[in-house]
């Protein structure tokens, strides 16, 4: 049987602070596996990842950086070319999620386009999940919401401990890339009526109406 034909190869990175969970994040998205002795990156690291969205092959190279400042090298060369990024923060820390700003302002002065779709995701959501441990949580729901909103993002709750929108994170961010016109190289694709959108008049908008907040 032959196979689908890819639409696109799309750069994606992930972004934030150290410690949030973007290596964590990844090995759970690609491999299906998570540490709890996640080491801190060095550097950078890659994966490529087939997924589908809408009926679409779409091939994704996903960039992870070290949140770490002295481990990080060659900034520029890793936001050139990205249609989409994952910006990180922990829920259960609050200066991951002060530095939100400064993460959108480095990447506002290295991502050379204008129209790059943005997922914010609030991580380790495992920690707070129990009544009992309820207090560990240091950003709510809605905040990361409004933060989301004030920004033009995609907003996601995750574990990548528990699984729980991982999946769904990068779903949403693919399907909206490939919404965005002009955004990723294979306009061919478009024209030839390769491209599939899905079904209903909400399709732009994703699951969750562009904003995703799980429950
Ligand atoms: N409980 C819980 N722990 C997590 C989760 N995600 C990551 N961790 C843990 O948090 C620590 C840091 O995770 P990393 O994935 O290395 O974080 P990072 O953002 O890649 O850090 P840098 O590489 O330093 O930028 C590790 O001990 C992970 O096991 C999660 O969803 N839940």
């Amino acid at each position: 049987m032959e196979e689908d034909p890819i639409l696109a190869t799309l750069k994606i990175l992930i972004i934030g602070e150290s410690g949030a969970g973007k290596s964590s994040l990844l090995l759970r998205f690609v491999d299906n596996t998570f540490d709890p002795d996640q080491s801190a990156t060095i550097g950078v690291d890659f994966k490529v990842k087939t997924m589908n969205v809408d009926g679409n092959k779409v091939k994704l190279a996903i960039w992870d950086t070290a949140g770490q400042e002295r481990f990080r090298t060659l900034t520029p060369s890793y936001y050139r070319g990205a249609q989409g990024v994952i910006l990180v923060y922990d829920v259960c820390s609050r200066a991951s999620f002060t530095k939100l700003d400064m993460w959108l302002n480095e990447l506002q002065t290295y991502a050379n386009r204008t129209n790059i779709v943005k997922m914010l995701v609030g991580n380790k959501i495992d920690m707070v999940g129990d009544a009992a441990i309820l207090e560990n949580r240091a950003v709510s729901r809605q905040e990361g919401l409004a933060f989301a909103r004030r920004h033009q993002m995609l907003h996601i709750e995750s574990s990548a401990k528990t699984k729980e929108g991982v999946q769904l994170a990068f779903e949403e961010l693919v399907q909206k890339i490939i919404q965005t016109p002009g955004l990723w190289e294979s306009d061919e694709a478009r024209r030839d009526g390769q491209l599939r959108v899905g079904d209903g008049a909400d399709a732009h908008q994703g699951a969750c109406g562009g904003y995703c907040a799980l429950t």
